[in-house]
């Protein structure tokens, strides 16, 4: 079994450090010409791979927009992860998933065993119900060689009140967060490798890791930053929140690139740029 950092370094040596959200908005499903529908957003995220294979490692698609359509919707997101798996390409499910240890153990189960219809190569968690909650999927990801990103500091505004926050021991919440992390990811860091446990800050978060006190570098795990393009982050932004981590990042931009569809070359030539920029900072 092959970990997650040392198959996520892989895609990134080749591919850059972009990750490209498949997010079919009701918005773009009509500008795409399709119908806002399970077949729809199926054919979106068949579409947006096609157009991506062998230029862009790893894909994340956002379960919501597949769940508003009910089982059929569900469906198509296993058609579209068995399809970025067949492309080779690496698979973050944006589900953000956080529940007492028995249930998160029963969200593990769905997304992270090797016969999950869900399986993807990594999850987003919510570590809000107390970090030790989410256990059961960071070491059932650690089994079956896949990944988990636990939201620390989002890219909304509203997020500021509580990952801000002090908690009774004198550090910001976000802080906590941080070090829970880099310590499921020591034994890799003895490996000289990234660790499983990555972090989701966004790009957005202008000074907010020094204001918290966050030590990036020290996570050892990869670094998933939301907020590029539409949100309004681009490199400079990037280069400001990350600073000595910028080599753990994996900027995400899903509108951004999805606005330039359904033509495949124009998807394609979005996605590139990305790339362009954001590893000309990383060089
Ligand atoms: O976990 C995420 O990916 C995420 C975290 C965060 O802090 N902010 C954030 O925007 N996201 C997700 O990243 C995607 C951003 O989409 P765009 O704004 O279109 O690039 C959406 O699917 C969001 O749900």
């Amino acid at each position: 079994m092959v970990s997650y950092g040392v198959r996520l370094d892989e895609a990134q040596r080749r591919y850059g450090h972009v990750c490209v959200g498949i997010d079919p908005h009701p918005g773009l499903l009509d500008s795409w010409g399709l119908p806002r529908s399970a077949e729809g957003v199926r054919a979106f995220g068949l579409r947006v791979i096609d157009a991506l294979e062998g230029h862009i490692g790893v894909v994340k698609p956002q379960s919501a927009l597949f769940e508003e359509y009910g089982s059929a919707g569900i469906a198509a997101l296993e058609d579209v992860l068995a399809h970025a798996r067949d492309a080779g390409i690496l698979t973050i499910l944006d589900v953000k998933r956080g529940d007492i240890g028995s249930t998160m153990a029963a969200y593990a189960r769905a997304y992270l065993c090797d016969d999950s219809p869900l399986r993807a190569d990594a999850i987003t968690i919510s570590p809000y119900l107390g970090f030790g909650s989410l256990a059961p999927a960071i070491d059932l990801a650690a089994q079956t060689g896949r990944g988990v990103y636990v939201l620390t500091l989002t890219s909304n505004l509203e997020a500021v009140t509580l990952q801000h926050a002090t908690t009774a021991a004198g550090r910001a919440v976000a802080r906590d967060i941080a070090e829970e992390a880099a310590a499921r990811n020591a034994d890799a860091r003895e490996k000289h490798h990234l660790g499983h446990v990555g972090l989701v800050v966004g790009a957005t978060t202008g000074s907010a890791v020094n204001a918290c006190g966050i030590d990036l570098a020290a996570v050892n795990g990869s670094l998933l930053a939301p907020g590029l393009g539409a949100q309004g982050a681009g490199p400079a932004q990037v280069r400001e929140v990350f600073a000595d981590a910028l080599a753990n990042v994996l900027a995400s931009s899903s509108r951004g690139v999805l606005r330039a569809g359904p033509d495949a070359t124009s998807l394609r030539d979005a996605a590139k740029q990305t790339v362009e920029e954001v590893e000309d900072l990383i060089a």
